[in-house]
């Protein structure tokens, strides 16, 4: 299959905080901000694999910033690694100042999805060519990620995590 790069499944998705999507807080609920990072990150799946695509873990989230009712936020997701059926969504999640227009990163998450064929079995994704320094980082710690990510999900044995025990040696 001819490797794909990474700018290749970029989604960006913009959208307002609306009085329904907050907590008494009056912030972004969080179970919002996730499946609108789902949507984002499956559009992304779906741009690269050209496949259906299931969502198959949440590896990480950081709610580093509340995002306050009316905020206007962007969410961007793209592959950072293609595995063999899996790829590693990396979503950056921005929120933009009414006056300036200056975007403040707010939150990021990884997610991992699965292409599948129509009876939902896994299916083979083209590789990925990373492009920037960022994109090489990313990609370069993906396979370590998904390691951690298959042994807390009982899916690996930790002795045969090698590059998660590289870690730590
Ligand atoms: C009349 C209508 C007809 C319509 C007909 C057409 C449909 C029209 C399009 C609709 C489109 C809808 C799209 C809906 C999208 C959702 O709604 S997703 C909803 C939530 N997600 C789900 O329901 C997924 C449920 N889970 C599964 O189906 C299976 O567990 C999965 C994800 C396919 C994996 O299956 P598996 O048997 O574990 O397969 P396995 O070969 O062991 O693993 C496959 C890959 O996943 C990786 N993996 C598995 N678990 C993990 C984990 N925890 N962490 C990291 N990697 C993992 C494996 O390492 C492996 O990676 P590769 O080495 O191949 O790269």
């Amino acid at each position: 299959m001819t490797p794909k790069h990474p700018s290749e499944s970029l989604t960006v998705l913009t959208d307002l905080v609306l009085p329904s999507e907050t907590n008494p807080l009056n912030n972004l609920f969080g179970g919002e901000l996730l499946a609108r990072m789902d949507r984002a990150a499956s559009i992304a799946a779906r741009r690269h694999s050209r496949r259906i695509t299931v969502t198959a873990s949440v590896n990480h989230v950081a709610f580093n910033r509340a995002i306050p009712l009316g905020s206007v936020v962007t969410v961007e997701a793209k592959v950072s690694r293609a595995f063999n059926s899996s790829m590693e969504i990396f979503l950056d999640v921005w929120i933009e100042d009414r006056e300036s227009g200056s975007r403040t990163k707010a939150n990021e998450a990884i997610y991992t999805f699965v292409a599948v064929d129509e009876t939902g079995n896994p299916v083979t994704v083209p590789p990925i060519e990373p492009q920037t320094e960022l994109e090489k980082q990313r990609y370069d710690a993906a396979l370590r990620r998904k390691q951690l990510s298959l042994v807390l999900a009982g899916k690996m044995n930790p002795h045969d995590a090698t590059e998660l025990k590289a870690l730590f040696v």
